[in-house]
């Protein structure tokens, strides 16, 4: 069998043939931490890593077939990184189905001469309910970095995640945004210090909310650059560095495994912002964070890339729903391709939905131009859904639009 054989094939996409001419020998350097810190192990010789860097608006016929089209413009290494899920990508393939198994029970002559996409969440209004999943070293993806992702989403309407290991500085971001609303993800740095100085930058640079991912503790199981004998970029960069000098040399994700309850009252404390769990997927701990104080409840299986076999997403939605009985509101991501699927997931109690990999494909294939194109046909399909659906409004999705498919 050969290494290629190996790779699961995904929504067609075939496994291209390895292009840089590096030994084995070169290639068992390139492992993946099983420790979470640091997340991403990189490979000092290896050749520098070139993301693409076209400005323009695309073309996006659906948001899957966007991973096709930005397979042929992105460095393999970089394509599998985000690409990817772990272990055997299950979960990675049943936020998908999952949502492939519901149907949707339409309401004809509602009189509804078009739909209205708008809504809020904790506060911040946004175009549709469509917010952007925070992820890591966007510098892969796009020559913009974050700022592509960022102004992209902002000129599309839509609330922009931050994660504290992006490409770029925090600073760097909130700025990119301009007066639209963002949010900042928190992995807890080890060092206190160090993370009490990123939490009161975010509070600084204008973040309204802190989302606290709890899904990883430790690094996934990706397997996929292994299997391919893909070679780590030289160095990854990482732009929220401490900025006091008594924190020299603390690496930005060094990341602590241990994290509790206490974290999340630190975060709290330190900021005083609103707090969003990420990475809830039972009921039980959807009820603790309530009680906990968290402002907001994100489901999310971290897009199948670190527990393989946790349920897809939208399939553990209502009984979340159930659990927080409307106290807080629901963020959910994971396989969110098709406005339907946006409409089943507000249909079943979640008040907006993130995307992830989709941006980045779009921010591969044009900059901010192509996050907003991305955008633009979600929001689109959603619309059209609606009014064939008809409903006239976010509020007017309720769950009796929404059924399992009968098959
Ligand atoms: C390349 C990549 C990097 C990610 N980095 C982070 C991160 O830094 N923090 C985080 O909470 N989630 C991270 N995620 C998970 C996303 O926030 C989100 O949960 C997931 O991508 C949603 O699924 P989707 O890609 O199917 O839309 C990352 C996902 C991808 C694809
Ligand atoms: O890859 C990820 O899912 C992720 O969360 C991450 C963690 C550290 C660095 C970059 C991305």
């Amino acid at each position: 069998m050969t290494v290629q054989d190996r790779i699961p094939l995904q929504n067609g996409i075939e496994v291209p043939a390895r292009s840089d001419s590096s030994t084995a020998a070169d290639r068992s350097s390139v492992t993946i931490s099983p420790t979470a810190r640091p997340s991403l192990q990189t490979d000092a010789s290896a050749p520098p890593y070139e993301a693409p860097c076209i400005e323009q608006p695309i073309k996006v016929v659906n948001l899957r077939t966007l991973e096709q089209q930005a397979a042929k413009v992105l460095p393999e290494f970089g394509f599998h990184f985000i690409a990817g899920g772990s272990g055997d990508e299950w979960t990675l393939r049943e936020n998908e189905m999952a949502f492939d198994r519901l149907t949707i029970e339409p309401r004809y002559l509602p009189g509804v001469a078009s739909a209205d996409l708008r809504t809020t969440i904790l506060g911040s209004a946004v175009s549709a309910p469509i917010i952007t999943a925070p992820m890591g070293l966007q510098g892969l993806a796009h020559s913009s970095k974050e700022v592509g992702s960022a102004r992209g989403t902002i000129a599309a309407g839509g609330l922009y995640v931050t994660t504290s290991v992006s490409t770029l500085s925090l600073e760097e971001i909130a700025s990119a945004c301009e007066a639209g609303p963002k949010w900042f993800q928190i992995y807890v740095p080890e060092d206190r210090d160090y993370a009490r100085e990123q939490l009161q930058r975010a509070k600084q640079a204008g973040y309204t909310a802190i989302v606290l991912t709890v899904d990883a503790t430790t690094y996934g199981n990706r397997e996929r650059a292994a299997m391919l004998g893909l070679r780590a970029p030289p160095r990854l960069e990482f732009g929220n560095t401490p900025i006091s000098p008594a924190l020299a040399g603390r690496t930005p994700d060094m990341h602590k495994t241990a994290l509790d309850w206490g974290d999340v009252a630190f975060c709290v404390a330190e900021t005083g912002l609103p707090l969003v769990l990420k990475g809830v997927m039972t009921p039980a701990l959807a009820r603790d964070a309530v009680r906990h104080g968290c402002a907001g409840i994100w489901v999310s299986n971290h897009g199948g890339r670190q527990l393989d076999h946790l349920a897809g997403s939208i399939s553990v939605l209502p009984r979340i729903v159930d659990a927080v009985d409307g106290k807080v509101p629901i963020i959910i991501d994971g396989g969110i391709r098709r406005g339907h699927d946006v409409f089943s997931a507000i249909a079943l109690g979640a008040s907006v939905v993130a995307i992830g990999r989709p941006v980045l494909y779009g921010l591969a294939l044009g900059g901010a131009k192509g996050v907003e194109a991305v955008y633009a046909r979600l929001r689109a399909e959603l619309a059209m859904t609606m009014q064939l659906a008809g409903a006239g409004s976010i509020a007017d999705i309720t769950p009796d639009f929404v059924s399992r498919a009968s098959t």
